[in-house]
């Protein structure tokens, strides 16, 4: 299975973009990686053994598809690039171990095809260096899929790692910290400077490794608790009293309700939503729904 050449290297990675006749395009968020200490090194935060079924968001030319390859049991990867598709055949010719869909990631019903492709209930660890115009959206859909994931070892923007376990009432605390919050542990795994990258982007880039938490307060209905949140961050120099009224009306029956839930979750309305935590958000949404108001 040993392929002689990786993937990463930058000689090989501009040899193959040329003899494809291919650039990298801005509009997918196209930076191939070309240091391959940083592959090993994602692959070793990701502690992919023999054992292991990966998903891969975003193979590319499949510089990071290979080294999983090599170390996985299965790897499926989605690429939204009809050409990279094409590249891929030739460059993971080697590995029979690798089914690439190709497919916009954030359409796919991921626990429907986790099924299909690796059996009922499978365990998955998610690997990607993800394209960074839609870092938020991926990361979303991945906390809030029901999938059964034992790791997801990311590459994002530095800024955007930032946020993931940004504190209250910082400038960068938002719906992404507190979804990560609700559902996984964040840690900096690998910080990755711009020249690992073909072309290098113009941001500083990270690694980042989720690991499952169980959330504090389990709520029955999370896309409505995650709805309440959004809400409340729609306009963030807005009281939350102000975001709310957007969100459920501006009617007297309403405004009675939205009091008495607030009172009732002990929430002044004139914060702000980025001053509260993950347990004000619960226990606010915990009371608009027992005012009716999120159903
Ligand atoms: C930053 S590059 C990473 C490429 C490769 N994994 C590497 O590390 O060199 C992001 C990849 O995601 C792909 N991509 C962008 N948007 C996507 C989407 N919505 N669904 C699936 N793949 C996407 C791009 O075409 C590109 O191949």
């Amino acid at each position: 299975m040993a392929q002689t050449i990786d993937i990463a290297n930058p000689t090989r990675t501009q040899a193959i973009l040329n003899e494809y006749g291919l650039r990298a395009k801005k509009k997918f968020g196209q930076n191939f990686l070309t240091d391959l200490n940083v592959l090993h090194n994602i692959v070793e935060a990701a502690e992919i053994t023999a054992e292991d079924y990966v998903i891969e968001i975003g193979p590319g030319i499949g510089a990071l598809t290979e080294q999983l390859a090599r170390s996985a049991k299965k790897v499926l990867a989605f690429e939204i690039d009809s050409q990279m598709v094409e590249v891929l055949a030739d460059t993971l010719k080697p590995y029979d171990n690798v089914k690439v869909i190709e497919n916009d990631v954030l359409k796919v019903d991921l626990a429907k095809v986790i099924s299909e492709e690796f059996g009922d209930n499978a365990h998955v660890k998610i690997v990607a260096n993800l394209p960074y115009y839609i870092t938020t959206p991926i990361l979303i859909q991945l906390l809030r899929s029901n999938i059964n994931w034992d790791n997801i070892v990311v590459m994002m923007q530095r800024e955007v790692a930032d946020r993931l376990n940004a504190a209250v009432g910082t400038k960068s605390y938002g719906v992404l910290t507190l979804t990560i919050q609700y559902f996984a542990q964040a840690t900096l795994a690998i910080k990755v400077p711009a020249s690992s990258f073909n072309p290098s982007p113009n941001v500083d880039s990270a690694v980042v490794k989720l690991t499952p938490l169980k959330p504090t307060t389990v709520v029955e209905n999370v896309g409505k608790l995650f709805g309440v949140i959004k809400g409340s961050f729609s306009h963030r120099r807005k009281s939350l009293w102000n975001n709310m009224l957007q969100t459920y009306g501006k009617d007297a029956g309403t405004k009675e309700q939205l009091t008495v839930a607030l009172k009732s979750a002990q929430i002044d309305p004139a914060i702000r939503a980025e001053r509260l935590n993950l347990e004000q958000f619960t226990q606010l949404y915990l009371a608009l729904r027992d005012q009716n108001l999120t159903q």
